[in-house]
């Protein structure tokens, strides 16, 4: 549904050439959820307006819905939806007249429109706000609209730049929702960007994480939190004894990258709960009490650690310095 080979956009601020995307390939398959993930700056909504044609890449090509980014730009407009960060509605103007003015604008007659303007409200849990100013939404509110405006034309994929930016929890999770029944009703294809670890692993069957222009590891949630770094063991220990743990943790099978952390001795191992065992044996030996063990799964902040030496927030950091 999405295929693309060495999509790259470099651009001139002040004098200096910025390379924000550096030769991505992707390929997605028809019904599938995939996210992109990584910080601020890392070249996700460029990518994204690459690939919904309003913006022209500098090298690479992409098919998108079955159409040439290059050759048929508005045959790729017609098939996918594109829900940009912060929609461009009139405040004014309702709820209902907006959805059925954007199925205007691709195209359909006005019955159609109408028709769909109701069903896609339907589907986003609208149906009683179609009366509604915009301006009068809650930012929930006002993101499902956005996600509906763009599916009123019925695309075969759908975009969505940080969908659940500036939300509170419960309408973060309400967004997912709403996300995950597209694609399990209608079978659309979800191509989002995010910043969100927990959206990335909560919503997505496969992520690829970019960083620099660049994608550095590409597989589903768990895949790439198996491929890259094992379980943390966790183990309080008395001060005096953590000299001794640090060893003891060191020698556990498999074990990996002990630190001292406060009254905290932790390492990785590729399997916490396998290692658990030989080390309270090998502590009990010893003569150490533990006052806490905690045995964590990676997350994909400690994926992106390890890919890139950096964590998701350390590199948001550096990005908003520069
Ligand atoms: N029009 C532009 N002119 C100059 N530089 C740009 C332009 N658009 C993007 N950039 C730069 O390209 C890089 C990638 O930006 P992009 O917006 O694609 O990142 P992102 O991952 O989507 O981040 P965010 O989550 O903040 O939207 C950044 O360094 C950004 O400053």
């Amino acid at each position: 549904m999405i295929e693309a080979q060495g999509l790259a956009r470099s651009f001139q601020a002040r004098g200096k050439t910025i390379e924000a995307v550096r030769g991505v390939d992707l390929d997605v398959a028809s019904g599938e959820l995939v996210g992109f993930l990584g910080p601020n700056g890392a070249g996700k909504t460029t990518t994204l307006r690459m690939l919904t044609t309003l913006l022209r890449p500098t090298a690479g090509r992409a098919v998108v819905a079955g159409k040439d980014l290059a050759t048929d730009p508005v045959g790729v407009r017609r098939r996918i939806g594109y829900v940009a960060q912060g929609g461009g509605t009139i405040p004014e103007s309702r709820v209902v007249e907006d959805l059925v003015l954007q199925g205007r604008l691709h195209g359909m007659g006005k019955a159609d429109a109408t028709v769909q303007a109701h069903s896609v409200a339907e589907r986003l849990d609208l149906g009683d706000l179609l009366e509604r100013p915009i301006k009068s939404l809650s930012g929930g509110q006002r993101r499902r609209l956005d996600i509906a405006l763009g599916l009123v034309h019925r695309p075969s994929v759908v975009f969505l730049d940080e969908p659940t930016a500036a939300l509170d929890p419960r309408s973060r999770a309400n967004v997912w929702q709403h996300i995950r029944a597209l694609r399990a009703d209608l079978g659309t294809t979800v191509f989002l960007t995010t910043h969100y670890l927990d959206e990335a692993d909560a919503l997505c069957d496969r992520v690829l994480v970019i960083d620099n222009g660049t994608i550095v590891a590409t597989g589903s949630p768990a895949e790439l939190k198996a491929k890259v770094s094992g379980d943390l063991v966790a183990i309080g220990v008395p001060e005096l004894a953590l000299t001794r743990t640090a060893e003891i943790a060191a020698r556990i099978a498999g074990g990996d990258a002990v630190a001292t952390t406060g009254s905290t001795v932790e390492f990785r191992v590729p399997r916490g709960d396998l290692a658990l065992p030989e080390l309270l044996r090998a502590l009990d030996s010893a003569g150490i009490g533990t006052t806490s063990l905690r045995v964590l799964q990676p997350t994909l902040d400690d994926v992106f650690l390890t890919l890139t030496g950096r964590t998701i927030r350390d590199a948001e950091e550096a990005h908003v310095a520069a």
